[in-house]
């Protein structure tokens, strides 16, 4: 089967700094990849190539067999956590109907079916009960809650998060978590979860992408998260404690704090 993505030999760089370079892998429908690394190691640029909004150096990136383009309803997205305008002329059930292949030709489609994946979906994140608010009045949970919804009503077969989980309490997080993981393992989409902090999903990790210092590791959780990978990863002594099924990373050091050139 066609892999939802796959690159080779991929590479960013911006004037002297190479961000990353030589990336190949391929990620299967259904496959759950985490991406983790320091402040500044490429992260949310590596979602931007895959959303055809951030052009490669070098090598190519493809998405379901076909180069990366702007604009694909194939892709979900839910972004970086950023708060909307108060004045935004939306209620929170538009923002998920927005999601939907519909929104392409102005007016969200809403045949009885998207209405009914519409109202699954707001159900799931917990938003009923604000569904009709403006979303500009609601808080920044609630307003992530509803992009994790949007990104899914489409039902994308790529789904691509930056740290969707900033900003919920941990009764949010898990029902996030859970929306997600249920993309990938009940309709077979790929997720490419960029997070800070892997314990919240990492029972869903199948690979982890570990980016710094312009360099990256790829593997299962097993393979790139020892005390040894990262410190050769890193250039400098890094510690991988496993405390009651979790992980604790020691010694990791923001990009800010060396020079990669
Ligand atoms: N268009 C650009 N031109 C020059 N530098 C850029 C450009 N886009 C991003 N960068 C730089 O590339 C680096 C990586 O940015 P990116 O947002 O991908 O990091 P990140 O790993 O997602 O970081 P964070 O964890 O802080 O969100 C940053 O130092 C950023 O300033």
């Amino acid at each position: 089967m066609t892999p939802a993505l796959s690159l080779n030999e991929a590479a960013v760089t911006f004037g002297s700094r190479t961000l990353w370079s030589d990336v190949s892998f391929a990620l299967d429908r259904g496959e759950f990849l985490a991406v983790l690394g320091p402040n500044g190691a490429g992260k949310s640029t590596f979602l931007k190539v895959l959303l055809g909004l951030q052009q490669l150096s070098s090598g190519s990136a493809e998405v379901l067999g076909k180069p990366v383009r702007r604009g694909s309803n194939q892709v979900g997205y839910i972004p970086q956590h950023h708060n909307l305008e108060a004045e935004t002329p939306l209620r929170a059930r538009d923002l998920v109907a927005l999601g939907l292949e519909g929104h392409k030709y102005g007016i969200p489609w809403t045949s009885r079916i998207s209405k009914a994946r519409i109202e699954d979906l707001l159900t799931q994140v917990g938003a009923q009960e604000y569904a009709d608010r403006p979303v500009g009045l609601l808080s920044g949970g609630e307003q992530q809650r509803l992009r994790a919804a949007q990104a899914l009503a489409g039902n994308p077969a790529l789904l691509l998060c930056d740290e969707p989980l900033h900003s919920l309490d941990l009764n949010h997080q898990r029902a996030i978590t859970e929306l997600i993981r249920s993309q990938a393992v009940d309709r077979g989409s790929a997720v490419v979860f960029v997070t800070h902090e892997i314990n919240p999903v990492i029972e869903h990790v199948d690979r982890v992408l570990y980016f710094a210092r312009g360099d990256h590791r790829i593997g299962s959780v097993s393979e790139v998260m020892r005390s040894e990978v990262l410190s050769e990863l890193y250039q400098s002594p890094v510690e991988v404690i496993e405390h009651k099924g979790r992980l604790v990373v020691m010694g990791e050091h923001a990009e800010g704090e060396h020079h990669n050139d």
